[in-house]
């Protein structure tokens, strides 16, 4: 775990695997921070250089108040990036840290080996959904929708089988930064590349949990085939996070497409 100041924000990540191994970053979701990635990391890191960090307004990371964008979230990447001297990366990036892996896709190909999008979309939700969500966040704070937000996340058969789990989860969203969380919102309602896309040249891995109710598999279909070099998986019995849902899945389609990619 280390800590260090990016664009006057304090960022909080963690690097794991060899030094001189192909070097991959994972960028969270609205509402989680880098544990999610934690069985991901457990998997892949006797092979790969991992980087995981809590994104500004989440985990151990500085949340400034107002609205954020997608530009300032690719921008701390980017930062953190150039930091850790890392040049070449594969970026993974779930949900609104999807939206960063595109958007980071179109400003910095060279710095770019391959990427994987996971239940993410080139648009996801619109202006209303959004600002309904950053009131009821703002007046009601984050419990007023928590049991929302793990319906959204997580199929019906976690939810009943894996309890403990769920409550864990639910405390992280529950402990969430208000500032971080709708602000992240906001970049989230302000964010719309489907115009852009086309020009992402580098190899492409997109998946989606089949039961996924925050970007369903159509929407996700729809940002792939805007993609020319995109690959399309659905991973089974799985919702919106499959780094927590399915793991073993999620890691099995990540490397054998790195490894074809030429980056493994
Ligand atoms: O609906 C949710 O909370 C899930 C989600 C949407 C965008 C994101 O990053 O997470």
């Amino acid at each position: 775990m280390a800590f260090v100041r990016i664009n006057g924000i304090l960022l909080h990540y963690r690097l794991a695997g060899p030094p001189a191994a192909p070097a991959i970053v994972l960028v969270n979701s609205l509402g989680t921070d880098a544990r999610i990635w934690d069985q991901v990391v457990a998997l892949m890191s006797g092979y790969y250089r991992i980087l995981s960090y809590d994104k500004r307004g989440h985990g151990l990371s500085d949340a400034p108040p107002g609205d954020y964008a997608l530009e300032h979230h690719v921008d701390d990447l980017a930062g953190l990036l150039q930091h850790l001297d890392i040049n070449h990366v594969a970026v993974v990036g779930v949900s609104v840290g999807g939206l960063i892996a595109q958007a980071f896709a179109l400003r910095h190909p060279d710095r770019l080996s391959a990427l994987v999008l996971c239940d993410t979309a080139a648009k996801v939700g619109d202006e209303t959904m959004w600002n309904s969500r950053i009131a009821a966040v703002r007046e009601n704070g984050i419990g007023s929708l928590a049991e929302t937000i793990m319906a959204r996340w997580f199929t019906e058969s976690f939810r009943r089988d894996r309890r403990e789990e769920l409550a864990g989860w639910q405390n992280m969203v529950l402990r969430m930064p208000l500032d971080g969380y709708a602000g992240t919102c906001a970049a989230l309602r302000d964010a719309d590349l489907r115009g852009s896309i086309a020009a992402i040249t580098t190899p492409t891995l997109v998946v989606v949990g089949d039961q996924d109710l925050s970007t369903p598999v159509e929407l996700v279909r729809d940002m792939a085939n805007r993609i020319a070099d995109s690959r399309f998986e659905i991973i089974g019995d799985c919702g919106h996070i499959p780094s927590i849902e399915q793991p073993h899945a999620l890691v099995s389609l990540i490397t054998a497409f790195l490894e074809e990619a030429g980056h493994g």
